[in-house]
């Protein structure tokens, strides 16, 4: 599904409340809330939102569990770290337990063990079904999302949830859930407007299935609900 809004300012409130209800439902029904945030500029403003009195109150963050889609493999202090955005603008600001916090880095382990450490918290909650309840994503003016870039062998990964790579493009490794399980997902929300990102979205949501190219088309949850919160620049194109 899609919803398209008139201008990026309208899509933050929306998402901020989507954000909430699956919080109070995963609560009220299993006890707790199992997130991946999405890093990139397109959530800040729906952090920046979710951390106010008026919306944080509504929460009960003790019983949230905050993982992040992907990651660049630098320093929590970096200023290219997804983990340190989403503490910048919502998670320094609400009371939430430390040890719920799950960022996809950490000092003195190579990416591909963290990979491997970071499998296995997420598996430390879920069991052996690894469904988040809500999963945020964003989408690249090239396609991907998560760390899922075109071409890369991460795309045919089947059997592991999180992966790291080396980026040649990017000269630096990147971590990533793949889409195995962001496909396991109960609520799927891709966040992604403005002009830049029309040509991706149209090929993503109209054209051919070619997700080497538009790796955003191997989200497919198995079970559960996909939505696409755009403005009308993005589907300008
Ligand atoms: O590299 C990344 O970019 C995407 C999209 O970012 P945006 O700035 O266009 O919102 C993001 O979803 C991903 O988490 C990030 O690592």
């Amino acid at each position: 599904m899609i919803s398209i809004f008139n201008n990026k300012e309208e899509i933050a409130p929306h998402a901020a409340n989507i954000f909430i209800a699956a919080a109070q439902n995963a609560i009220q029904q299993r006890g707790r809330f199992l997130v991946a945030l999405t890093g990139g500029s397109s959530p800040v403003s729906i952090y920046k939102l979710l951390a106010t009195p008026q919306y944080k109150t509504k929460i009960d963050w003790n019983n949230v569990f905050v993982f992040w889609g992907d990651e660049r493999w630098v320093s929590l202090e970096d200023a290219r770290s997804n983990a340190k955005m989403s503490y910048d603008y919502l998670l320094s600001h609400v009371e939430i337990p430390k040890s719920n916090i799950f960022p996809m880095y950490k000092e003195g382990f190579l990416p591909e063990e963290y990979a491997l450490e970071y499998e296995k918290s997420i598996k430390g909650l879920t069991g052996e079904n690894g469904q988040f309840d809500l999963i945020l994503l964003g989408m690249g003016d090239d396609g991907h999302t998560a760390s899922l870039f075109p071409g890369e062998a991460v795309l045919q990964e089947n059997h592991k949830w999180v992966s790291a790579y080396y980026l040649e493009s990017q000269s630096m490794y990147r971590i990533t859930l793949t889409a195995s399980i962001i496909n396991k997902a109960k609520e799927i929300v891709v966040v992604t407007f403005g002009e830049n990102k029309a040509h991706a979205l149209n090929e993503v949501l109209y054209g051919d299935y070619n997700p080497e190219k538009f790796p955003m088309q191997l989200i497919k949850p198995l079970d559960g609900n996909l939505l696409f919160l755009t403005d009308k620049a993005a589907v300008s194109g």
